[in-house]
């Protein structure tokens, strides 16, 4: 039966420095780059091994894929890159202090931006240090101004149908490295989890979550791969 992993990127430069992140493009500390191999070594000691993968355009994703594919022995399978995997877009949050944006605007504020369903940050102004109109990966895409998970979700599940699905149902093992909140996104929808109670949901980074799927894709277990 398919199965479907799911690591997020191992900690990143801004996730140690408590920055809103987004699309912005930092890469892995030294921490997160052994969270990836770890993740990875887990894959092989469990014989739960990816034939097929998929990331999102963000070095901290890329390079989680390729270490933990390398600890695993599989660096060599097909993989595939898409924006539509980008973590959420922060908006005008994007580089600032989440401890300094809270004590600004409030510890309630904070999480509205941070976990409602659709409520988006507020946008990002064009031109600022954090426009990534320039970069050339993002080269014919709408690059949005800002994201709330609602609009995370409107782009990574068609992207899961129209791309992901299709490999699970030809019986591949799939990973995902993906990011905090457009793997959100899968799990609600895999595990048809409330637009209320997903808010609550947080996904560690190195971890690998497996999913098990019957023939018509649907869930038929989630665990966490440490736990087996
Ligand atoms: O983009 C970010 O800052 C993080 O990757 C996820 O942030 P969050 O925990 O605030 O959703």
């Amino acid at each position: 039966m398919p199965r479907l992993i799911l690591v997020r990127h191992g900690q990143s430069q801004w996730n140690l420095e408590n920055r809103f992140t987004g699309w912005w493009d930092v890469d892995l500390t030294a921490q997160g780059e052994a969270e990836a191999r770890a993740a990875g070594a887990l894959l092989a000691a469990k014989g739960v091994l990816p034939t097929v993968a998929f990331t999102s355009l963000q070095t901290r994703a890329i390079k989680t894929l390729h270490l933990a594919l390398e600890a695993a022995g599989r660096l060599w399978i097909p993989e595939t890159k898409d924006w539509r995997l980008n973590e959420r877009h922060y908006g005008g949050l994007t580089g600032l202090d989440k401890a300094e944006t809270a004590a600004q605007h409030g510890d309630e504020q904070v999480k509205i931006w941070r976990r409602s369903f659709d409520i988006p940050p507020p946008v990002l102004e064009p031109g600022g240090a954090f426009d990534l109109a320039a970069d050339p990966r993002y080269a014919g895409i709408a690059i949005p101004s800002t994201e709330s998970l609602k609009d995370t979700i409107a782009r990574v599940l068609p992207y899961y149908e129209s791309a992901i699905a299709p490999q699970l149902a030809a019986g591949e093992t799939v990973v995902v490295a993906a990011h905090g909140n457009s793997l959100r996104a899968l799990v609600k929808h895999l595990s048809g989890i409330s637009d209320a109670d997903i808010t609550g949901l947080e996904i560690p980074t190195g971890q690998p979550i497996v999913y098990e799927l019957d023939a018509a894709l649907n869930a038929t277990e989630r665990y966490y791969l440490s736990e087996r």
